[in-house]
């Protein structure tokens, strides 16, 4: 099979996705990075009632025109108990920040300006303005407002502004589910002790945080070992869980180990593409069974994350209704030789003391597909299409932004 041109793969993996519409309520607390299904409206008005801004007396602003001037003490106004009356001429109410003005205020006199005299008067040492160190009704929004927009994703402080707004629970997209599986009769979990010629299974760990980071939810499947049957019961399952894209790391290749294809052809999907002109990430794999979507990625770790940010995390935002994260372009840092058939995503890095609109990019030395060592402090790829000539450093370069 030829080598399919990656943006040829990138249209027939997107061409006909749309995003999940499906709506859940989410509590405030799991709601971060969750998008949003519809706007949010207000419930309330906040604040509710004039509020101090400061610790001080409550008093007509006109009564402090000449300091000094001595008023009456005549309650006190604190958070969550308000003074009841109403304040008149020459009287001042004790208040503290976030409490209520009393009927009648028009300013708070701000502690450091005044002296008390005793318990039932206060000097007044400085002029207020009308309004000074008060919060309208309504200052930060008002009920019915429109507070979050629709299809926002959901940050620490939107998730703030529904809880102020009076909402324990949002309405949230459904998460795109994602099942993940590793392959390979030589893995063993994290942490586990290893055999004779056995690997640590990484790449199941790299992909869910790449999901979760994308708007996705993981559906974990472990490992399978190298035989078909497993590798399907995994599929099956995967469906029968209603995961949106079943994702299976390794045996993509064309060893006699590598039964991705097989397993997928077996379990009645069909292929809409294997090997992509690309590197690293050549033997990505992607088909469809029924509503779910299929992808197989390489084994080897930079591979399979490349192919993850390139494929699956386009795909997962466009499920998730995220916005498609789009490539920037750089200068070199260094020169780079002519490029071959394949599109090559170089693991580099981004000059902190450089530009920031147009940055300077590093290429790691080292590019070897296995290193996770390299792929981890990358911060970037660059994207050099195929038969790219020789560049010098300076040449601008697109690049992606790896998270
Ligand atoms: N004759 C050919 N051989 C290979 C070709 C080719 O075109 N012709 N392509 C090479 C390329 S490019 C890649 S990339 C690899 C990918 O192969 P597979 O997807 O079949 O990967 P495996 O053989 O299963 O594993 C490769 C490597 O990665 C390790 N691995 C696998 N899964 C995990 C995991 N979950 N976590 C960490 N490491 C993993 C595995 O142990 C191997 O070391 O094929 C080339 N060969
Ligand atoms: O594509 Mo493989 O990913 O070159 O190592």
């Amino acid at each position: 099979m030829s080598l399919l041109p990656l943006e040829a793969a990138l249209e027939r993996l997107l061409s006909d996705v749309s995003p999940i519409t499906d709506e859940e309520l989410v509590p405030l607390r799991e709601a971060t990075g969750r998008v949003l299904a519809c706007d949010v409206s207000a419930l309330r008005t906040q604040p509710d009632f004039n509020a101090s801004a400061m610790d001080g007396y409550a008093v007509r602003s006109a009564q402090t025109a000449s300091p000094p001037s001595v008023l009456s003490v005549i309650g006190e106004s604190a958070a969550g108990h308000a003074f009841g009356g109403r304040i008149q001429d020459g009287e001042a109410v004790r208040i503290f920040t976030g409490a209520p003005v009393p009927d009648g205020a028009d300013a708070v006199l701000i502690q450091e300006d005044a002296e008390r005299l005793g318990e039932r008067q206060v000097r007044v040492l400085a002029v207020v303005m009308p309004g000074e160190n008060v919060r309208p009704a309504g200052n930060d929004f008002r009920q019915g407002d429109v507070l979050l927009q629709r299809h926002a994703r959901l940050t620490p402080g939107a998730v703030a502004l529904g809880a102020s707004g009076g909402h324990p629970r949002l309405p949230a997209l459904r998460r795109p589910r994602v099942a993940i599986l590793a392959t390979g009769s030589e893995l063993v979990e994290p942490g586990a002790p290893l055999g004779p010629s056995q690997i640590v299974a990484s790449n199941s760990y790299g992909l869910a945080a790449l999901v979760e980071a994308n708007g996705g939810e993981v559906l974990d499947c472990g490992i399978a070992p190298d035989r078909v049957g497993d590798i399907r019961a995994q599929i099956d399952r995967a469906l029968r869980d209603g995961a949106d894209i079943f994702v299976s790391i390794g045996g993509a290749s064309v060893g006699d180990h590598d039964l991705a294809a097989k397993a997928f052809e077996e379990s009645g999907a069909t292929l809409d593409f294997w090997k992509v002109a690309m590197r690293p990430g050549k033997p990505l794999m992607a088909g469809r069974l029924g509503p779910m979507r299929l992808l197989g990625l390489p084994g080897n770790p930079s591979s399979c994350m490349v192919a993850a940010t390139l494929f699956l995390r386009p795909l997962l935002r466009r499920l998730a209704c995220l916005p498609p994260i789009v490539e920037r372009t750089g200068r070199l840092g260094s020169g780079m030789r002519a490029n071959g058939v394949r599109a090559d995503f170089v693991r580099s890095m981004l000059n902190p003391a450089g530009d920031r609109e147009t940055p300077e990019v590093l290429p790691l030395d080292r590019q070897d597909s296995s290193l996770l060592s390299i792929y981890a402090r990358a911060q970037v790829l660059i994207h050099r299409p195929p038969h790219a000539p020789p560049a010098s450093p300076g040449d601008a370069c697109r690049f992606v932004v790896l998270d």
